[in-house]
């Protein structure tokens, strides 16, 4: 057996062609952690039904942004940051949600290389059952059909953490250099929304959501408005509002005419930063006479964030 230590990456994962948008789609539809569609039974076949509907156009959104998301590429960089900032001891892993390289396939490599000790790092700073909950609950059911043992240390939440915060406030006081007078830029805050039901039922992803809010805020010393949005919504029950759509129709109506957009919620560049905002959103605020809109980076290999990762990593193993 290896001495080393597993970092066991979790994401959700996405399609890395056209013809494997259907199969992610499918597998995210038939998560109930994700999404409880009709009784379980019948879940993969409504599923099937809701894929074939929504497929032409998500596929005409990963057209447009290269063929494919680039989720794989960035977490797997991220790994390889973290690793290296780590030493040698450690080796990193990636294990998608509804993609490849499956968690399945990431205990297998884990394995293969005779590790035993495993820490798994969500790559979601704001806790949900729809994400980190499925990511774990999904690696939960693995291990118990593993025939070698695991130790497993889980990170699953970190929106308050000082370097995650100076790691995105970094990237918002970047994205305020781009307009001429940053007091008049409305910082929007653009989160991954929720259905409602998720926070009636005691979900803390808002209160996480909230509390990263302010903390960037008060680092960045208050020193322009800013708003709290949410976007992607999927299918028609309530999710959580106001949505960035709705949020921005608001702020054109009031005269707003600079719009900083800052994703929350991911820690890399996929289609809802590269399609959602860079290309619908955008187009929304020119039409709506927003005069500059611009988005604030991803943190993908920020140093910083980078930097949180791999102290989360050392505090959980002590
Ligand atoms: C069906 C319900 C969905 C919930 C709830 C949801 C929550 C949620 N998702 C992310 C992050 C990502 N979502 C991505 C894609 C994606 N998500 C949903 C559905 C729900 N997400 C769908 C149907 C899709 C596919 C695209 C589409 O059909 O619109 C991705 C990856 C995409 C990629 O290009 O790599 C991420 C990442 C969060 C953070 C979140 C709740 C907090
Ligand atoms: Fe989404
Ligand atoms: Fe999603």
């Amino acid at each position: 057996m290896s001495e080393k230590t597993a970092l066991l990456l979790l994401q959700m994962g996405g399609p890395d062609s056209i013809d494997a948008v259907k199969p992610f789609l499918l597998n995210l539809f038939t998560d109930r952690d994700i999404m409880k569609i009709g009784p379980a039974f019948l879940q993969p076949f409504i599923a099937r039904r809701i894929v074939k509907k929504r497929a032409p156009k998500v596929e005409g959104y990963y057209r447009e942004i290269g063929g494919k998301s680039p989720i794989r590429e960035l977490t797997e960089a991220q790994g390889r940051g973290l690793q290296e900032l780590l030493g040698p001891g450690y080796r990193s892993f990636v294990a998608m949600r509804y993609s490849r390289p499956s968690t399945l396939e990431a205990l297998s490599a884990i394995k293969k290389e005779g590790i035993s000790k495993v820490v798994a790092l969500s790559l979601y700073p704001h806790y949900s059952r729809a994400t980190t909950g499925s990511s774990v609950n999904e690696l939960q059911r693995i291990l118990k059909e593993s025939k070698v043992k695991f130790s497993v240390t889980y990170i699953d939440r970190y929106y308050d953490h000082p370097l995650y915060i100076e790691a995105l406030a970094e990237k918002v006081q970047q994205g305020l250099t781009a307009f001429p007078d940053p007091k008049k830029v409305q910082i929007v805050f653009s989160a991954h929304a929720l259905p409602q039901s998720f926070i009636d039922e005691g979900d803390p992803y808002l209160a996480h959501i909230q509390e990263t809010v302010r903390l960037v805020m008060e680092r960045i010393g208050d020193q322009a408005p800013h708003q709290l949005c949410f976007q992607s919504k999927v299918g028609k029950v309530k999710w959580l509002e106001p949505s960035t759509g709705d949020m921005m129709k608001s702020l054109a109506a009031q005269g707003c005419k600079d719009i900083l957009m800052v994703p929350l919620s991911f820690v890399s560049d996929h289609i809802e930063t590269l399609h959602e905002i860079d290309i619908q959103y955008a187009e929304e605020a020119r039409e709506l006479g927003i005069e500059r809109f611009v988005r604030s980076e991803s943190l993908n290999n920020s140093p910083r964030f980078l930097a949180c990762l791999a102290d989360l990593v050392q505090k959980a193993e002590k």
